[in-house]
């Protein structure tokens, strides 16, 4: 285990672990430090027995997550997993965590940080937090529990309109699709979380550890689906195509996708 982080703040108190994303300049994006600095941590928390509830947050107000580095093409990550960084690992991290994952969120919850949200157990949520897809707006996708477990908790056509649209959507629209458990004032944020994971440490261990097994067996076939899409993923970044996307976002311009599209 590697105690060094540079991008979270990791602390374990009273039975709870808390992963703080520590890049608040740029909104808490992942940089390849940051998915193995998340990555790490949730390992540790996962199997830590005095540890009863995970609870991942952004750090400084205006962002959970905002998905991958922007300033970092993503053809030139040469870190660890299928993409350069161990997204997929993270994923299956949460899932495998045989204790609820609680997303803290207090702004953004945007791209891959969006992604992230949706597959911890339970999503707790500021007022002014915003939640969407950008994926197909900035060459990427997340073809796996970002798109089909999305489906399952939002329902088909919503989770359609959010990739293909790339829309933002409030906290309270969130809370109306099924993607947040509940939304409170900013200052109210903590506290709420502090309570949810007060009543989840009475709660029987192993009970709760059986039924996270129960409800991820109906949608264990999506890991072998993000298993295949990643692989294809890597290859979709390196085409022209997916090229425009991170490049029109560094230099603030509308992409061009359609004359460089393979489909
Ligand atoms: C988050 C926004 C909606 C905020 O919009 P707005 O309020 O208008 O502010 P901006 O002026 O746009 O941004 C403020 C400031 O933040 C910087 N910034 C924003 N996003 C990023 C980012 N992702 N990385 C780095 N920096 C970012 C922005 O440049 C501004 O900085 P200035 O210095 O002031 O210029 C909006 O910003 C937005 O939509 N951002 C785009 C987010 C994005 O593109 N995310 C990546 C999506 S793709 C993704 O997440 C894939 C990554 C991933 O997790 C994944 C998932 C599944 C499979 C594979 C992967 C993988 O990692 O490859």
């Amino acid at each position: 285990m590697n105690r060094d982080y540079t991008d979270i703040i990791y602390t374990v108190e009273a039975g709870v672990a808390n992963i703080a994303i520590n890049r608040p300049d740029r909104l808490n994006a992942y940089r390849e430090q940051t998915y193995d600095d998340v990555l790490d941590a949730l390992l540790d928390a996962a199997w830590d027995k005095n540890v009863g509830v995970i609870v991942i947050s952004g750090v400084g107000g205006k962002a959970f997550g905002v998905g991958g580095d922007s300033g970092v093409k993503k053809a030139d990550r040469r870190g660890r997993g299928m993409l350069g960084v161990p997204i997929e690992e993270i994923h299956n991290a949460i899932r495998d965590a045989p204790k609820p994952v609680i997303a803290k969120v207090d702004g953004f919850a945007i791209g891959g940080g969006n992604v992230i949200a949706t597959i911890c157990d339970l999503t707790v949520a500021s007022e002014h937090s915003q939640f969407g897809q950008v994926g197909p707006k900035v060459g990427s996708v997340d073809p796996g529990f970002g798109t089909a477990y999305l489906a399952r908790i939002v329902g088909e056509k919503k989770a359609r309109e959010m990739w293909y649209l790339c829309r933002r959507y409030s906290a309270e629209e969130a809370m109306r699709m099924g993607l947040v458990n509940a939304v409170v004032p900013a200052d109210r944020l903590d506290a709420e979380v502090a309570e949810w994971c007060a009543m989840i440490l009475e709660r029987s261990p192993t009970a709760l550890a059986l039924a996270k097994r129960s409800f991820n067996a109906d949608t264990d076939n999506i890991r072998g689906i993000a298993g295949m899409g990643m692989q294809t993923l890597m290859l979709y970044y390196q085409t022209d195509e997916a090229k425009e996307g991170g490049n029109a976002f560094r230099e603030k311009r509308k992409p061009e996708f359609r004359s460089k599209a393979i489909f």
